[in-house]
């Protein structure tokens, strides 16, 4: 709760701020500012005061990163009060609204857009250029090419389609383009996936279509014949994937020699997938270079990528990047935190995670592997997967029934992590730490668009996931949490159920007054049990599971194991627990034992049932201590670069991991078979869910 009370009142204060800009740019601006196409002076003047306050909004965004608390939150409730206070606020400011719209340095209004699209932008809420549209809008519009960065969910996409339809329409590119039956198109614009591609050829099609352009979308899995009569009536705009779109070259269905644009949207994922060679020969086909405008569009744009593209830019493009050095790299209005979670606890914990962190909104989760999503899919209600094996058309179903509400629950790859626009995606589940730290930024930046606030949550394995190198590359600083607690959880789902339950019509009352009042008078309950019963029932929580700190197992409990000295490797660790223990019961208790941060102790799980034997044996052993945890102390991490965990160890024969007993553990060796942790490139969980899939890897 209090962080999100703290990113509240930063978004408070953010908006004050942005008001106090606001009127401070309005007291230096005397001159009305309301012609569409005002004159050069003024339109840099407005230039600088835009970037002034895009720098103090930065500025802002940077002191905003995720706070170390760490409370479940009943966002829902935040959210009514954030509604309720940006209404008060309304009217308050009544009688200033007008004045402060029309002193809004971003507001449409100010920006070379004409009539017909500044109606529809209306239309769909949109007032005001959002920065990275801002900044980009003139460049675009006088002919540049360009790169553009901002973090995920800043409105990367109408930075393109705003100036390229205002330049087809009323400026440069207008002269020269194609107009007529069986024109060839004037801009195209590439995306990595089918859906991404649809997401934007919407926008270019309800946009475009107000000024009387056309839009096609040509993506693979879907028939050839409509997109093909499409490119043969004339279209102004097509935008699809690579592979595709070579397809119809090479079919001679497609003629891009006379492009006024081109746009590499998620340039970075297109080419990282392997489309170097096809968006170069798609690109290409443009019969003079010196006529065509190139854009490029990503949150992340890795050096590698830079160098990529320009070959296919200009050398006097324009660069603007809102994230440029800066550390935080990943959506700043997101909740970045981590779960230590075994792979077999994970259908079991992200209902509760659901429960906790969702507000009631939708959920993504990302999986690694595509049966990995199907069987997440499986296991969880009301759950559908998204992934590349499944048919086109199964895609596209699934994915409009996620827009519109019919499953509130996603389990998909990276197939969705990319640019996916979806409202009302409130929470993010990641099943284990991705390899990129791209995938991360993308993945997590599903939620906190436009402005909202969102929480993504990562799984890792404490054992073998390194988060510290996408903490450090994302320049995210992760929350640490452990599995909800049953009282947070039915603090969260206990309001939604409060609130269902006096929405109920007291029509309903007679009817069920005499076994409301048989209850009272013969449960032996009293009236505070009794409501507390029905809160349970109405939130469909009506059984209680405690889980461990470390492997968020149900019925488990973590234990600290010190011995007055450092341990250096989990053998070790096991070791001291063989003093006191019988062999097999550390092999069939024992769970992802961990070291701890400093090096003087070991973190590891057992059974509830089994606490009593390990306490008890505690007893004997001298120098040994075991202690029931609450939280969970810092951990070592997974030293990547050396295979192992921490140091020590010494030469001798590091053991390893083994999943032989079918239980998820370590084999910790044992005597002379060595000790210590091998690299655990094949060490793995044996569980996958419900011990039915061995090592399976998320
Ligand atoms: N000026 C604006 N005012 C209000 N909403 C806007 C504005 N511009 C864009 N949006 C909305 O913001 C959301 C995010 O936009 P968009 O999908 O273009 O983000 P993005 O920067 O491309 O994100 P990603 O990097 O994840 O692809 C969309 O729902 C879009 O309609």
């Amino acid at each position: 709760m209090p962080s999100i009370a703290l990113a509240n009142n930063s978004s408070d204060s953010k908006d004050k701020k942005e008001k106090k800009m606001k009127k401070k740019i309005a007291l230096e601006t005397s001159e009305p500012q309301d012609e569409i196409f005002s004159d050069k002076k003024q339109k840099k003047k407005d230039k600088k005061k835009r970037k002034a306050m895009e720098i103090d909004s930065e500025d802002e965004e940077r002191s905003e990163t995720s706070s170390e608390l760490v409370e479940p939150v009943n966002l829902k409730s935040e959210k009514t009060k954030k509604n309720k206070k940006a209404k008060l606020a309304e009217e308050d400011d009544e009688g200033e609204g007008e004045v402060a719209k029309a002193e809004d340095p971003n507001a449409i209004s100010r920006f070379r857009i004409s009539g017909p699209l500044r109606e529809k932008l209306k239309s769909k809420g949109i007032e005001s250029l959002f920065p990275i549209q801002a900044r980009t809008f003139d460049d675009v519009l006088d002919g540049s090419d360009l790169v553009g960065r901002a973090r995920t969910g800043q409105g990367k996409t109408l930075a393109f389609v705003l100036p390229i339809l205002e330049s087809l329409t009323n400026g440069p590119a207008k002269a020269s383009r194609k107009t007529g039956y069986g024109r060839p198109p004037s801009v195209l614009v590439l995306l990595p996936t089918r859906e991404l591609a649809s997401q934007v050829y919407d926008d270019f099609k309800v946009y475009g279509e107000a000024l009387g352009l056309v839009s096609c979308c040509l993506y693979g899995g879907a028939s050839y014949h409509p997109q093909e009569m499409s490119l043969k009536r004339g279209v102004d705009i097509v935008v699809g994937t690579p592979g595709r779109i070579k397809d119809h070259i090479e079919r001679g269905n497609i003629d891009l020699s006379l492009l006024k644009f081109r746009v590499l949207d998620e340039a970075d994922e297109m080419l990282r997938m392997g489309f170097v060679e096809d968006v170069e020969l798609i690109l290409g086909k443009v019969e003079d270079v010196s006529k065509v405008q190139t854009l490029l569009f990503s949150a992340t744009l890795p050096d590698w990528v830079k160098h990529i593209s320009s070959r296919f830019l200009k050398s006097t493009k324009k660069t603007i990047d809102l994230v440029g050095n800066e550390k935080m790299k990943a959506s700043t209005s997101v909740r970045h935190i981590v779960l230590p979670c075994f792979t077999s606890a994970i259908p079991q914990l992200i209902p509760d995670i659901i429960r906790c962190y969702s507000s009631g909104g939708r959920t993504i989760i990302f999986t690694e592997k595509r049966e990995s999503a199907n069987e997440l899919a499986g296991l969880l209600h009301g759950a559908r997967a998204l992934h590349g094996e499944i048919q086109q058309s199964q895609r596209e179903v699934t994915l409009s029934g996620f827009r519109s509400g019919k499953f509130m629950t996603l389990v998909a790859t990276n197939v969705a992590a990319r640019g996916l626009d979806i409202n009302d995606v409130q929470l993010i589940i990641q099943c284990e730490p991705p390899r990129d730290v791209e995938a991360y930024i993308h993945r997590s930046g599903r939620t906190g668009r436009a402005g909202n606030t969102g929480v993504a949550v990562m799984l890792y394995d404490p054992r073998r996931s390194n988060i510290s190198k996408i903490q450090r590359e994302s320049g995210v600083k992760f929350e640490h949490i452990t599995a909800p607690k049953p009282a947070d959880i039915a603090k969260a789902v206990g309001v939604e159920a409060a609130e269902k339950i006096t929405e109920v019509s007291d029509s309903v009352v007679p009817a069920f007054k005499s076994a409301a009042e048989d209850l009272l008078n013969n449960s032996g309950l009293s009236a505070v049990e009794l409501l507390a019963k029905a809160l349970a029932t109405a939130a469909g929580y009506t059984e209680v599971k405690s889980r461990s700190l470390l492997t968020s197992m149900e019925n488990h409990v973590t234990l600290l194991l010190e011995a007055g000295k450092p341990i250096y490797t989990p053998s070790f660790a096991f070791g001291m627990l063989r003093r006191f223990l019988p062999e097999d019961k550390i092999d069939s208790s024992v769970k992802g034992m961990t070291l701890t941060a400093d090096g003087n102790g070991a973190v590891f799980d057992v059974p509830a049932a089994d606490l009593d034997a390990f306490l008890a044996g505690q007893e004997n052993a001298a120098n040994v201590s075991l202690e029931v945890l609450q939280a969970l102390p810092p951990l070592q991490e997974r030293d990547q670069s050396r295979g192992r965990f921490g140091g020590g160890g010494g030469g001798r024969g590091r053991g390893g991991f083994s999943d032989r007993s079918g239980g998820s553990r370590f084999s910790g060796g044992k005597g002379g078979r060595g000790g210590g942790f091998s690299d655990r490139r094949n060490d793995r969980f044996s569980n996958g869910f419900g011990g039915r899939r061995n090592g399976k890897k998320w």
